[in-house]
């Protein structure tokens, strides 16, 4: 099976001398479709510039990262965003969306970006929307829609033209916990159905809806606990490595 995702020896470093900061050192992460991760470490240990990495956004200073089968290293800057638009969805804490833009006008965008006609964006947007529980929503603008709609529309917007791999930071911070469950629930929904998750998170609860969760400390991956949808805060040894 290929792997959705895969990182070897993957290393970040920024600056250079005594004032140089690695971000990430030397990390190995394997994802497969249908997997969930979580990530979680204190602040400046490398959650985002993990995310960067993984989606194509940044470039590492050593190390491969493969995503979809494809090897990053070498891609041209238009290469990277095209692969980057058809296989990686990014869903963020502040939504990222277009306000003026319906919702499902917001969800057809990357594909439009990537020159599908919008027809066929139209559709592979329907699709998304249903997915996430949102038909009926889809002429609204994002300012008559609630929080946890608009991080679901983020979300159709992250898996239309069926991306199999979605990068989410923080993806509940705006939101209050009922909210925030309700997010996190349809992201394991969408895992279950084959789409892989990578969920960097501050909240141990959260977490607990991965299959496993991957620790950081100064770039590097300090444990792994397995998970298991909805439970892991009981199991998870966070205790001091809990997030700042
Ligand atoms: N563009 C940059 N230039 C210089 N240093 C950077 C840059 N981006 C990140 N860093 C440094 O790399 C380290 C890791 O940063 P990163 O943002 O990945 O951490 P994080 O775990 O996501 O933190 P937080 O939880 O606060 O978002 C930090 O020391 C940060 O200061």
């Amino acid at each position: 099976m290929t792997h959705v995702l895969e990182m070897r020896g993957v290393t970040r470093s920024y600056g250079s001398g005594d004032a140089q900061v690695l971000a990430l050192d030397g990390l190995d992460l394997t994802l497969d479709p249908g997997e969930f991760i979580a990530v979680m470490g204190p602040s400046g240990s490398g959650k985002s510039t993990l995310l960067g990495l993984a989606g194509g956004l940044d470039a590492p200073t050593d190390g491969q990262i493969t995503l979809a089968g494809t090897p990053l290293s070498g891609k041209s800057r238009d290469d990277l965003a095209r692969l980057r638009r058809r296989s990686v969805g990014f869903v963020f804490q502040d939504f990222n969306l277009v306000p003026t833009l319906t919702a499902i006008e917001n969800v057809m965008l990357p594909l439009e970006l990537d020159g599908c006609s919008s027809k066929d964006a139209r559709a592979a947007a329907e699709v998304a929307l249903r997915r996430v529980g949102l038909t009926e929503l889809a002429e609204r603008t994002m300012d008559q829609m609630s929080g946890g709609q608009r991080q679901r529309i983020a979300i159709a917007r992250a898996i239309c033209g069926d991306r199999r791999l979605i990068l989410a930071d923080e993806p509940t911070g705006a939101l209050d916990s009922n909210t925030g469950d309700e997010v996190m629930a349809l992201l394991r929904d969408l895992a279950d159905e084959g789409v892989a998750v990578i969920l960097v998170t501050h909240e141990a609860r959260h977490a607990g809806w991965a299959d496993r969760v991957v620790f950081l400390r100064d770039g590097r991956q300090t444990d792994q606990a397995q998970s298991g949808a909805g439970d892991a805060a009981a199991t998870l040894p966070l205790g001091p490595k809990r997030a700042s």
